[in-house]
Order: structure tokens, then C-alpha cells, then sequence
């Protein structure tokens, strides 16, 4: 019989939360939550996310086969000195999720910890144990980096066991890890922060405000993220968002010499080629870019169509992220998008609309 595994959950925040539900869904996994929040330990085991709660988190590293942090980047150091105090199972591996790898690394190669920097490229503005989702790391990249102190095995063996994730695992150094997420998270985060503060210095009434729509809410959205999660990354990847900063610097020096000459054509080929590289980007379901998974339904144009739909969703369990309307002409029907998190969600939602009415549905 296969023997269950261990688990040491630091943290029960969106991250902690999801990884929890996630390998939970593994019936050989038992998970043991801790957060320093006694109050997010007991929702936590409330919504059914962590099998048991952690008392003590000395006490319950010693049962262990992993111990999992996932806290703010600066507070997984400070919990990197403090296990070197532990007492812990001689095959124990220590994993964390932070968004920046160098420095942690670094530290638990230093302490001589038997350590597997991870973090998977998916997350949400969103923070907090009530936004754990199980799915959320399906199809994302789970990005792993192997200190000084754990085996080929070790690692073999944790890849293994983020299988219910659906997450795809690789493998790269902490240094190279924190160059290519300074390029397509870290930064961007900054630019998404100083757009805010710019419309705050900008506009002089609540007019301006009322006017942001798609485009400013778009590429502003992950400034709602947790500021102590950004405050740490942007401290421990200080150097590379400095290289960043200074090639933006040029860009914008760029743009400001295209628009002092105003040639329409450069303007436009500017544009296009940005356009271009954006739309060959890698499209993944979640991570940097961020897609959902939307379902098309035509639907008679009647009052009460709507929660017809949402309340028979409702009905199976499924998740709605979004909903929107593209379409209403009347007595013509109407085209009703609801965007799900994950293809198995929207699959379960295919079969149910079929099964319990005569609505068509499609997908784009
Ligand atoms: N949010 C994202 O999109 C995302 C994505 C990938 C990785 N990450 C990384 O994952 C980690 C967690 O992020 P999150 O979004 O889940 O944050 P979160 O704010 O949702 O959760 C963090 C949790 O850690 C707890 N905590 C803080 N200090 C603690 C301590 N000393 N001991 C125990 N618990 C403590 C908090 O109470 C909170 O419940 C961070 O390192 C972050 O960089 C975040
Ligand atoms: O989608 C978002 O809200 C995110 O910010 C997620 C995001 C990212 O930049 O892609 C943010 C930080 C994490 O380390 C990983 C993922």
C-alpha cells in the first residue's frame, strides 16, 4: 500500500490554500496547515482546505515528509533560520512558493537545508485563504530550482507529488529564474502601480476615474495584489527590476522621440509590432497571461434567461468567474459568455446546459 505523505503547509493564504486543495485531491496526501493567523488556520479547516491544523508548527514539522512555505518571500528567510531548529525527519524536504528564488536559495544553502525553491507561475490579485482554488495552477508552470543539499530523488520525488496539480514542472536556476520573472511579472507590477498613481496625480476630479475602463483596468489590475507580497519581491529582486527600470527608461525615451517627430507611419509600425509579438506570445490558461476559459451560450431573449443559467451552474457546483452579455436584439437571442476557471469546469457545464435545456452552446 502506498504510504501517505505529510504535509506541512506554512501559510494558508491563495497559495498555500490552492496547493492544498490541490494535492488534497491525491487521497495520499495528508496536509497539516499552519498560519500565523489562528483565525485562517480554523477557516481553513472549515472549508475542508487543510486536513488538520497545526497547534504548534515545531511541534508538527516533526511528522513531515515536506514542509511547504508559502508566505511572503522575506518571512520564508526568517522561517529558513528558524528550521534550522527543527526537528525533523531525516528524508524531510523543505519547498516554498515565493515569487523570487535567488536569496532564498541562496540562505538554505547556506543553513545546509535540504531545500527545493518552487514557485508556480499562476496566481491572482487576489490574496487570502477564501481565494484558494484547487485548479488554479492547471496547465501553469511550476517552476522548481534544487539547492546544494537535495538529491536528483528528492527532486524527482516532489515533481511526483505536484502531479494533481496539472502544473508543468521545470527546472531552472534561482538566478535565472529571478531574470525571467523580473521581465514578465516583477516589473510589470511596477509599471501597474505607477499607472495608478499617475491617474491619481493626473486626474483632478472623479470624472477621469469614472472613465477608466477596459484598457486602464486591464493593464492596472494586478496593482489590487497584496502590497506585502510586492514589497518583498520588489526588496529581494531589487537589482534585476534596476536593469528593468533602466531599459523602460530608453523605451520611453523611444516613444518620446516618436511622438515629438508624430510620422504617422513609425507610429503605426510601432504599434503593429508590438502587436504582433504580443499575439505570437505562448497563450497559457493561467500564469503571466492569464486566459479564461469562456463558454457561449445563446439564449432566448426572455426576463429571468440569465439566472436560469447561473442558478443550473449553481445547482452542479460549477464555478462562474465572469459573465457578460455581447449581444441583445430584441425578440432575436442573445449571446450570454460565462468565463470558467478551468476546460473541466466548462466541459461539466457543456453537459449539464445539454442535459437540462435546449440552449446551444459553443466555444470560440
Ligand atoms: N499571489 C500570487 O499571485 C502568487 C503567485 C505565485 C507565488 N506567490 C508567492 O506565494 C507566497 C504566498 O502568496 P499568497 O498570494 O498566497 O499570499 P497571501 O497573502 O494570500 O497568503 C500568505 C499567508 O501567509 C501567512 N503568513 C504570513 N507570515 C506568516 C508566518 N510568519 N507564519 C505563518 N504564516 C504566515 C499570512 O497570514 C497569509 O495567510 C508568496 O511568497 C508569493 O510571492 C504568489
Ligand atoms: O495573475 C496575477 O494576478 C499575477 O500577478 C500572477 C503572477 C504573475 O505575475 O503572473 C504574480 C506573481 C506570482 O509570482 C506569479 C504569478
Amino acid at each position: 500500500m502506498l504510504m501517505k505523505k505529510t504535509i506541512v503547509m506554512v501559510g494558508l493564504g491563495l497559495i498555500g490554500g490552492s496547493l492544498s486543495l490541490a494535492l488534497r485531491r491525491d487521497t495520499a496526501c495528508f496536509v497539516i496547515g499552519y498560519d500565523r493567523d489562528a483565525n485562517t488556520v480554523r477557516t481553513a479547516r472549515r472549508l475542508d482546505v487543510i486536513d488538520e491544523m497545526a497547534y504548534s508548527l515545531a511541534k508538527s514539522v516533526k511528522e513531515a515528509d515536506y514542509v511547504i512555505f508559502a508566505t511572503p518571500v522575506n518571512t520564508t528567510k526568517e522561517l529558513l533560520v528558524q528550521a534550522t531548529k527543527w526537528e525533523l525527519k531525516d528524508s524531510a524536504v523543505l519547498v516554498d512558493t515565493g515569487s523570487t528564488k535567488k536569496e532564498i536559495v541562496q540562505l538554505a544553502n547556506e543553513l545546509g537545508l535540504p531545500f527545493i525553491g518552487g514557485h508556480p507561475m499562476a496566481g491572482s490579485h487576489k490574496s487570502g485563504i477564501t481565494a484558494a482554488r484547487a485548479h488554479l495552477f492547471e496547465n501553469a508552470y511550476f517552476v522548481l530550482c534544487a539547492s546544494h543539499h537535495v538529491t536528483d530523488q528528492q527532486l524527482n520525488a516532489f515533481q511526483e507529488l505536484l502531479g494533481p496539480t496539472k502544473a508543468k514542472v521545470i527546472e531552472v536556476s534561482a538566478e535565472e529564474h529571478d531574470q525571467m520573472t523580473a521581465v514578465v511579472s516583477h516589473f510589470p507590477h511596477l509599471i501597474a502601480a505607477s499607472l495608478v498613481h499617475q491617474l491619481e496625480a493626473s486626474s483632478s476630479g472623479d470624472l477621469t476615474k469614472q472613465l477608466a475602463a477596459g484598457g486602464f483596468r486591464d493593464t492596472t489590475r494586478i496593482a489590487s495584489s497584496n502590497p506585502i507580497m510586492w514589497r518583498d519581491i520588489t526588496l529581494q529582486n531589487k537589482d534585476q527590476l534596476l536593469n528593468q527600470l533602466q531599459l523602460w527608461m530608453s523605451e520611453m525615451e523611444r516613444m518620446h522621440q516618436i511622438l515629438v517627430e508624430s510620422n504617422p507611419e513609425t507610429i503605426e509600425s510601432y504599434f503593429r509590432l508590438a502587436k504582433d509579438q504580443r499575439d505570437a506570445l505562448p497563450i497559457h490558461s493561467q500564469g503571466a497571461l492569464y486566459s479564461t476559459f469562456d463558454l457561449y451560450i445563446d439564449v432566448p431573449d426572455y426576463p429571468g434567461v440569465i439566472s436560469e443559467v447561473t442558478g443550473l451552474l449553481a445547482k452542479h457546483a460549477i464555478s462562474i468567474l465572469n459573465i457578460r452579455i455581447i449581444e441583445t436584439r430584441e425578440d432575436l437571442y442573445g449571446v450570454l459568455v460565462i468565463s470558467f476557471q478551468s476546460d473541466d469546469d466548462r466541459n461539466r457545464a457543456i453537459d449539464c446546459i445539454h442535459a437540462e435545456t435546449i440552449f446551444e452552446t459553443y466555444i470560440a
